[in-house]
């Protein structure tokens, strides 16, 4: 369903598992701080709402959301964590830019997620304008933050349910 038909903070609160038992890591890219920091304040709200700690989340901030990638890869070498969220904000500009950046990030993410078969969560904004961008960082579309601690919650239920 087209996101402008849909809340993305729509969901059943009774869906939601715990996340207490889980460690998070949320990666920020610094580009488009004033959405990037509404994306993590609904991330990071949403996940204590659904019961995370507070010393089981961990936050670093990245130069943009190309380095997203690196930044959640370094948190997972660690072997610390559940779940990583990457938060951030790509807004088209007059070149091609845009489409590298997206792409790179998507499928960066992927990659890393297989390759420590933890779940990586696409937290990145890809709009046209910085209206699209405000409008789902907390506006009249809902908050992709709290979507992106939703789904990294569901998703490390998952993994220790078919881990035992
Ligand atoms: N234009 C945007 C960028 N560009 C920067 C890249 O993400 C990257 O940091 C740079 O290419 C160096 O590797 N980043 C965003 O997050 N959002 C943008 O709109
Ligand atoms: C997505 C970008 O990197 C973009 O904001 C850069 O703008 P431009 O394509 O005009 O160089």
């Amino acid at each position: 369903m087209a996101t402008h038909l849909k809340n993305l903070s729509d969901f059943s609160e009774t869906e939601v598992p715990s996340a207490a038992p889980y460690k998070f890591g949320i990666v920020v890219a610094e580009w488009n701080a004033g959405i990037t920091n509404a994306l993590y304040q609904g991330a990071y709200e949403s996940l204590l709402e659904h019961g995370a700690a507070e010393q089981n989340i961990v936050t670093h901030q990245v130069p943009g959301s190309f380095e997203l990638t690196s930044g959640a890869d370094f948190l997972l070498k660690t072997g610390k964590f559940d779940a990583i969220i990457c938060l951030g904000c790509v807004i088209q500009g007059e070149t091609r830019h845009f489409d590298f950046i997206c792409n790179a990030v998507a499928n960066g993410l992927t990659n890393v997620a297989l390759k420590y078969s933890k779940p990586v969560i696409f937290g990145v904004l890809t709009t046209d304008t910085q209206q699209q961008a405000v409008d789902r960082a907390g506006g009249k579309h809902g908050n992709k933050g709290i979507e992106g601690a939703v789904t990294a919650i569901k998703m490390a239920y998952l993994a220790e349910t078919l881990k035992s």
